[in-house]
C-alpha cells in the first residue's frame, strides 16, 4: 500500500525565492522546517543547493543571539563551531542527501496515520475515517505528517540540528554542527571520510551524535555493509542454436538460490540484538534478443553485526559464493555500541533514553574509527527510510529537538 495523502488536509512544500531565506523562515518550528528542507531535492550528488541554503542559515544564526560560529566548508559539507573554551565538544553530524526520488517529491504536510515507533503500523494513511479505512486503522489517532523523499533519512534529523543551533544561547559544551554530502552511497565518495583526510581537526570531539533516523531514542553503532559483484561466465551463441553456447544467466540461478536459501541471523553485540541482511540489489545480464548471454552479474549488498569485520564478512560471501567469481565493490565497518562509555552513559540518562540497534550503516562507524564515541540519534522511524512512503512525525521532530536542545543547555 502506498500513502495517498488527502487533497483537503494536504499542503505541499514548494520553495520559492532565496533558498537560504526560505529555510530561516521556519528556523524556529521543526516539522515546517523539515518539509521546507525535503523541498531542496538533494539526491547524492546534487547537494550544492541545499548546502548552499544550509551554509546561508548558519550565517545567520552565527549574527544572532547565541554564540558565534566558525563556519567551514569543503565541497559540500560544512562544519559549524562554537569556540566558547568549554572542556567537552559534542559533535552533531547529519548528511545533506537523500536517496533517489520515488515519485515522492514535492513533499507533503498532511494529518494522518503514521508507523509508531516501533514500526507496528503500516503505511501513513488519510486521516481517521477516511473511506477505504479499516476500523483497525481508524482507531489509530491521527497525526500531522510530513510526508516525502528525506523526511525520516534524514532531513528531519538536519532540521533539529538547525532548530538547535539557532535555539543555543549558551551550551554546557562546545558544539560542532556538521552537515555534509555523499551519505547514501559509495563509502569513497563520503563527505565526512573527505573531511577526515583533508581536515582531520574539524571532526575533533568527546562524543558525536548522528540525527540518524532512530525513532527519537538512541540507536547504538551499526551494522557493517559490504558489496560484492557475483559473476557467472558462459559462452556466447545464437539463440536459435543455444546448444552451442553455455548461458551465464541461467547460471545464476545457483547464485539466487543460494541467496534465497540463507537464513540472516540476529547477533546481540554488548546487549543489542542486530540483524543481518543478505539481500540480491541488482542483476544484469543479457547481449541482444537473439544471443545466448556469456556473462551475467549479481550484485549482493550483504549487512553484518559489528562483532565481525569487512574482512570477515568478505570471506563468509567468497564462502557461500564458491565457484563463482567475486569481486569486492564497496564495504563499511560497522561499530559497537560501546554504550558503556560514561559520556554515552550521561546521554541516555539526559534523555532518558532505552537504546536500541541501528540496522542500516551510519557514520557512527567513522567517529568510532576514528576514536570519538558516537551514536545514532534523530527523529524518524527508521523502517521507513528509503521507501516510497518516507515520512515523519511532526511531534517526532519536536520532542527530539526538544531533547537535544535541553542536553546540550543543561546535560
Ligand atoms: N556506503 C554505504 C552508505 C549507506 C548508508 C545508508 N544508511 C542509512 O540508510 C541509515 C539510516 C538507517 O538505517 O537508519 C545505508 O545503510 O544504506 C553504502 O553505500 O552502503
Amino acid at each position: 500500500m502506498t500513502a495517498h495523502p488527502p487533497a483537503e488536509t494536504t499542503s505541499a512544500f514548494v520553495p520559492d525565492g532565496d533558498l537560504g531565506e526560505y529555510l530561516l523562515a521556519a528556523i524556529d518550528d521543526p516539522g515546517e522546517l523539515t518539509g521546507r528542507l525535503c523541498a531542496i531535492e538533494s539526491v547524492s550528488g546534487n547537494e550544492a543547493a541545499i548546502t548552499d541554503a544550509v551554509e546561508a542559515v548558519l550565517q545567520t544564526i552565527s549574527a544572532g543571539d547565541g554564540p558565534d560560529l566558525e563556519i567551514l566548508r569543503d565541497g559540500d559539507t560544512i562544519v559549524a563551531r562554537t569556540r566558547l573554551g568549554r572542556s567537552e565538544r559534542i559533535v552533531v553530524a547529519g548528511h545533506l542527501d537523500t536517496v533517489p526520488v520515488e515519485g515522492n517529491l514535492p513533499p507533503l504536510r498532511f494529518v494522518g496515520t503514521a508507523a509508531g515507533p516501533a514500526g507496528e503500523s503500516a503505511e501513513p494513511h488519510p486521516g481517521q475515517g477516511a473511506p477505504g479505512a479499516s476500523p483497525a486503522e481508524a482507531a489509530v489517532p491521527a497525526e500531522d505528517i510530513v510526508w516525502g523523499r528525506g523526511a525520516c533519512d534524514m532531513k528531519a534529523g538536519v532540521a533539529m540540528q538547525l532548530v538547535t543551533a539557532a535555539a543555543l544561547r549558551n551550551p554546557t559544551r562546545d558544539v560542532s554542527w556538521v552537515f555534509y554530502d555523499h551519505e547514501e552511497v559509495d563509502a569513497a565518495l563520503n563527505g565526512l571520510g573527505r573531511v577526515a583526510r583533508n581536515h582531520p581537526d574539524w571532526l575533533d570531539g568527546d562524543f558525536a551524535i548522528l540525527g540518524e533516523p532512530s525513532n527519537a531514542s538512541v540507536e547504538g553503532g551499526c551494522n557493517g555493509t559490504i558489496r560484492v559483484d557475483v559473476t557467472t561466465h558462459g559462452v556466447r551463441a545464437h539463440s536459435a542454436r543455444a546448444f552451442m553456447g553455455v548461458n551465464a544467466i541461467h547460471a545464476a540461478a545457483e547464485v539466487l538460490t543460494r541467496l534465497a536459501d540463507h537464513v540472516s541471523e540476529t547477533v546481540t553485540v554488548d546487549g543489542l540484538d542486530y540483524r543481518e541482511s543478505l539481500s540480491a540489489v541488482a542483476i544484469s545480464g543479457g547481449v541482444a534478443g537473439n544471443v545466448v548471454p556469456d556473462e551475467c552479474r549479481v550484485s549482493v549488498n550483504y549487512r553484518f553485526a559489528p562483532s565481525k569485520s569487512a574482512a570477515e564478512a568478505e570471506g563468509f560471501l567468497r564462502e557461500l559464493f564458491t565457484g563463482f567469481d567475486v569481486v569486492v565493490t564497496d564495504a563499511a565497518e560497522g561499530a559497537r555500541p560501546g554504550l558503556d562509555r560514561p559520556i554515552a552513559q550521561d546521554f541516555l540518562t539526559a534523555l532518558g533514553a532505552e537504546p536500541a540497534a541501528k540496522l542500516g550503516w551510519t557514520d557512527v562507524s567513522r567517529f568510532s574509527a576514528l576514536g570519538v564515541p558516537a551514536v545514532n540519534f534523530g527523529p524518524g522511524n527508521p523502517l521507513y527510510a528509503h521507501k516510497s512512503d518516507e515520512h515523519v512525525r511532526v511531534r517526532e521532530v519536536e520532542d527530539a529537538t526538544r531533547a537535544l536542545v535541553s542536553y546540550l543547555e543543561e546535560g
